[in-house]
């Protein structure tokens, strides 16, 4: 299938071979699709699934270049509690929580709202916790190359709760660390940080 080419409007193509399928499993669920309140659903629900996995036609190194300044700062730059909202790629149902980014410049600063940003390119695919984490990492320390990046994630997936082992409380951490986050008083300094209300 061909990728969408403008998130705004939506590609009529791809909306409407998705929205088709959607209207299939309306129906081999046992529902009417023609009933009043279902007529729109295939569309609405065809948008939505190109809404949540919009990363796939979108370029994270290109939108931090588009936001790197020289500056001298060189000491921790953290930016907590950003929320993340992904589908897991075993049953696509979302799961979400929050993610912990920090990073040691090394020449360039980001933009701060950069980070959020593709946090979102690469939460809005179908994704395992662990590969979102080190898509964040890897493109960070890549495109960035800083001194040294941290990730942390902690999420909760509705697969677990909603079905399957139907866990309502368990929450699951990712963490990958670059560079200086890979000497302990670095990571630890990070963690504090992320763990203190006052940060
Ligand atoms: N490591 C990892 N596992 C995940 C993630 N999201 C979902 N899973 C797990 O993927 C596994 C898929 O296992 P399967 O046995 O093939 O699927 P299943 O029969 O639906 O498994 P249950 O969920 O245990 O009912 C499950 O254990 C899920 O909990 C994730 O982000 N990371
Ligand atoms: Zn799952």
């Amino acid at each position: 299938m061909a990728p969408y080419k403008n998130l705004e409007e939506y590609n009529i193509e791809v909306t409407n071979e998705v929205k088709e399928r959607f209207s299939k499993i309306i129906d081999e669920i046992g529902e009417d699709v023609n009933r009043e309140g279902l007529t729109k659903t295939p569309e609405r629900a065809a948008k939505a699934m190109l809404f949540l996995t919009q990363g796939y036609q979108q370029d994270a190194a290109e939108i931090l270049k588009g936001a790197m300044f020289k500056e001298d700062y060189d000491d921790m730059v953290i930016i907590k509690d950003i929320e993340v909202y992904s589908l897991c790629e075993h049953h696509m149902l979302p799961f979400f929580g929050k993610a912990h980014i920090a990073y040691i410049p090394n020449g360039h600063i980001v933009g701060l709202s950069k980070i959020p940003r593709i946090v979102d390119v690469f939460a809005r695919r179908l994704q395992v916790q662990e590969r979102l984490t080190h898509d964040i990492l890897e493109c960070l320390n890549e495109t960035l190359k800083p001194k040294g990046v941290a990730v942390v994630i902690e999420a909760s997936h509705m697969c677990m709760m909603m079905r399957g082992v139907q866990k309502q409380n368990s929450v699951t951490t990712t963490s990958g660390f670059r560079g200086q986050f890979e000497k302990i008083e670095t990571r630890n300094e990070f963690l504090k940080l992320i763990s203190s209300k006052l940060s």
